[in-house]
C-alpha cells in the first residue's frame, strides 16, 4: 500500500491536446482540460502549450481548482549544439517551473532525436550515440543537474521512443555515465514497454535513481501495426498506440506494488496521448484514475 503522503497523482494535458500534434484537440480549452483533471480526481499536471505563461495567471487558474504543477518537458540539444544554448532556454524553463512550486525538471535528449518526423520509421531509425555524444550527453546533463540543484530541484531524464536513450542498455549507460546526484531517471512505462523492455525489470534496477513517474499504457495490435507497417511515432500515437493505464496491455499491479513498498516519493502522473476525437479525455481520465484506485488503493 502507498503511503498516503508519499505520493501524488497528476494527469499531462498530452490527452486532451497534443503539442506534437496539435491538430489533435485543438478544440480543448486550457480551462476545459484542468478543470476535467480536477473533476477526475487528480491534483496536479504537467504544462502544455495552451497554458498561460504568466505565472500569476496559471497560479490562480490552478489554485481555483486545487492543482498544481507537477513538471514539463525541455527538449536539450546537447549532442548536436553548443552546450550554452542549451543552458540558456534550460535556465528558463527551470525558474519558471521553481516559480510555479515544481520539484523535478523533465529532461530528454533531442539531438538526432526522430521522435517528431512525421515520416520516419519509429522501430527502424532511431539514432545511436557516438562515444563522444555520450559523452557531451553526460556531461552536459551533470550540469543541468547541478543547475537543478541550485533552486533545490532534480533533473529527471525521459528515455524515449526514437531517441538515443530508449533501450535497457542506453538507459543503464546513462545510468552509469552521469553523477547519482545530479542526474535522477523518469520512469515512463508506455515508452519502456513499446520499445520491447521489461519494465519491472528497469523498476527494481534503477529505484533509488527514479524521482517521477510517467504512467502510459500500450495497445498491442497497434504497436503491432506500428512496427509492421514502418510507422513513425507520431503516426503511431495517433492511430492509438498510448493509452491510459487499465486500457491496455501493461499490467501495472507489480510496478504499483514495487512503488509502493519503495522510499519512491513524488508524482504518479498519468500520461496518455491519444486522439481526443476518438478517446474523450474526460472519460478516460475518470478510467485512469478508478484503475489507480483498485489497483493501487490511492
Ligand atoms: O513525457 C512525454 C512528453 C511528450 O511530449 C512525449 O512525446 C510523450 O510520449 C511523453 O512520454
Ligand atoms: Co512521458
Amino acid at each position: 500500500m502507498f503511503r498516503k503522503d508519499a505520493v501524488k497523482l497528476g494527469i499531462a494535458p498530452i490527452g486532451w491536446t497534443n503539442d506534437d500534434l496539435p491538430d489533435l484537440g485543438k478544440e480543448n480549452t486550457f480551462e476545459q482540460c484542468i478543470s476535467e483533471m480536477a473533476l477526475a480526481g487528480f491534483t496536479g499536471t504537467e504544462v502544455g502549450n495552451k497554458y498561460p505563461r504568466d505565472t500569476k495567471i496559471l497560479k490562480k487558474a490552478l489554485e481555483l481548482r486545487n492543482m498544481e504543477i507537477a513538471s514539463a518537458w525541455f527538449s536539450a540539444f546537447l549532442t548536436t549544439k553548443p552546450f550554452e544554448e542549451t543552458e540558456k532556454a534550460f535556465i528558463r524553463h527551470r525558474d519558471f517551473l521553481h516559480e510555479m512550486g515544481a520539484k523535478v525538471i523533465v529532461v530528454s535528449e533531442q539531438g538526432h532525436s526522430v521522435q517528431g518526423q512525421m515520416d520516419t520509421p519509429v522501430f527502424d531509425a532511431k539514432p545511436h550515440f557516438t562515444d563522444e555524444e555520450w559523452k557531451r550527453l553526460a556531461e552536459g546533463l551533470d550540469k543541468l543537474g547541478e543547475l537543478a540543484r541550485e533552486k533545490r530541484m532534480k533533473v529527471v531524464y525521459h528515455h524515449h521512443m526514437g531517441t538515443g536513450v530508449q533501450t535497457t542498455a542506453e538507459i543503464g549507460k546513462l545510468m552509469d555515465m552521469t553523477d547519482e546526484n545530479l542526474v535522477f531517471l523518469l520512469y515512463d512505462t508506455g515508452h519502456l514497454y513499446l520499445s520491447g523492455e521489461d519494465p519491472v525489470e528497469i523498476l527494481k534496477r534503477y529505484l533509488p535513481r527514479i524521482k517521477h513517474v510517467h504512467l502510459k499504457d500500450v495497445r498491442d495490435h497497434v504497436a503491432a501495426k506500428v512496427k509492421e507497417e514502418k510507422m513513425s511515432f507520431l503516426n503511431g500515437v495517433r492511430e492509438g498506440v498510448f493509452t491510459v493505464p487499465g486500457d491496455g496491455s501493461i499490467d501495472f499491479t507489480g510496478i504499483f506494488e514495487i512503488l509502493a513498498n519503495s522510499d519512491y516519493k513524488g508524482w504518479l502522473l498519468v500520461e496518455a496521448e491519444q486522439d481526443p476525437a476518438k478517446a474523450n479525455p474526460f472519460e478516460y481520465a475518470l478510467r485512469a484514475r478508478r484503475y489507480i484506485r483498485e489497483k493501487a488503493g490511492i
